[in-house]
């Protein structure tokens, strides 16, 4: 196991099941917020390998039972409707742990509830496996850095937070539980995983959750102007989603505890991004510059020079690839047919 230098005591042992010859599956997985965007689709990948049975623990407040339609029913397919800031009893040997609103409307709309989402939520993942032995993955963010002072960021980075603000219910939030994993790494020896994920975007993200690559290309099908927020000069990289998960099951099976960043290093000035998806969608649609919100970050791309030598990850598909795949899935669910 890797250690960082850190770990003191052997994990649990895993479930005796886990090597048995008369179990349907060999593997039993828990994807908490699996029934939102990169979790449904980290479930996608998850059951093709059939030696996988699969459970997605999900309270459905930015995620829907839609996202997995396609498994409901299926004999290594397990749905429950349950919040995480309440204790789990299931018997696993893997956890992705997503469970998080991410986008910034969703997770500024009750901030209370988005720390004990990310703190009580984290306490209890790492609660059960502990009990259970099992490893455990956590999606954090790219928003630990904060509004980065250090540019590509670096593992190594420690950021720049306000801790007081209002993006703090959710990078602070993530901030703790990273502490958490470590703490419950060195004191009980799990087996713990890290991803710092940057702007994730792909099909089945909510039409109307606020992050720009899903309000960019709503708007552009409605025939609605883009909204740029202000300056418009502020970057970020985007990573399509089937990279994104290609990255995280790549961390979960390899021996590195992380934090490793994941993204896709391509960087964009949100005019940028604008002027791709109306040249790529609605050539003829207007841009137009609005208010922005307190403590947007002003650049932010991933280094992944550490994900590229101990995972062998990097990102295939570039946004222009990604965003009419995107447009595709939009165009289906927006009733908007192209001419
Ligand atoms: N998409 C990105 O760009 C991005 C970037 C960085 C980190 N992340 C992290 O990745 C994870 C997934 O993000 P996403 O983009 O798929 O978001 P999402 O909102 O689509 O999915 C989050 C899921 O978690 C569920 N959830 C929220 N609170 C819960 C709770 N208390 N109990 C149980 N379920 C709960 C939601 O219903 C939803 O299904 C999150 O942890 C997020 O912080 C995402
Ligand atoms: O990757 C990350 O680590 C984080 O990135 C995002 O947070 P953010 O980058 O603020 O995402 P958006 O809301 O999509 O905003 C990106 C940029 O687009 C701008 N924007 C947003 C919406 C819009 O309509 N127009 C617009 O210009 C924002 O001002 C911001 O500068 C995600 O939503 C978080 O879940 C995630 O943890």
């Amino acid at each position: 196991m890797a250690t960082n230098g850190t770990t003191t005591k052997p994990p649990p042992m895993p479930s005796p099941l886990r090597n048995s010859k008369f179990l349907q599956s060999n593997m039993r997985i828990l994807v908490t917020g699996g029934a939102g965007f990169i979790g449904s689709h980290l479930v996608d990948r998850l059951m093709q390998n059939e030696k996988n049975e699969v459970i997605v623990a999900d309270n459905y407040f930015t995620g829907s039972k839609d996202n997995l339609k396609k498994w409901i029913g299926h004999p290594r397919f397990e749905l429950i409707r349950h919040d995480v800031t309440e204790p789990l009893m299931v018997e696993v040997d893997q956890i992705y742990h997503l469970a998080c609103p991410a986008s910034p409307i969703f997770y500024k709309y009750n901030p209370v509830k988005t720390i004990k989402t990310n703190v009580i939520g984290t306490l209890n993942m790492l609660g059960l496996a502990k009990r259970v032995g099992a490893r455990i993955l956590l999606t954090s963010t790219s928003e630990v850095y904060g509004d980065p002072l250090v540019h590509p960021q670096t593992e190594s980075y420690w950021g720049n937070v306000n801790p007081i603000g209002v993006r703090s219910c959710y990078d602070e939030g993530k901030r703790v539980a990273e502490t958490l994993m470590f703490d419950y790494h060195r004191q009980h020896g799990i087996e713990i995983r890290i991803a710092r994920i940057f702007n994730t975007y792909g099909p089945r993200m909510n039409i109307d959750d606020g992050r720009v690559v899903s309000n960019f290309i709503a708007q552009a099908l409605r025939g609605e102007a883009l909204t740029v927020q202000k300056p418009g000069t502020q970057t970020r990289s985007f990573c399509y989603v089937s990279d994104m998960v290609d990255g995280l099951m790549r961390l979960m099976e390899g021996d590195q505890t992380g934090p490793i960043n994941i993204g896709n290093p391509g960087e964009f000035t949100m005019v940028e991004l604008a002027e791709t998806v109306k040249e790529l969608i609605k050539p003829d649609v207007e841009i137009k510059m609005v208010e922005n919100t307190p403590d947007d970050p002003r650049q932010r791309k991933p280094d992944i020079s550490k994900a590229k030598e101990v995972l062998g990850w990097e990102p295939k598909v570039k946004l222009r690839e990604g965003l009419p795949l995107m447009e595709e899935d939009f165009r289906l669910r927006l009733g908007v047919l192209k001419k």
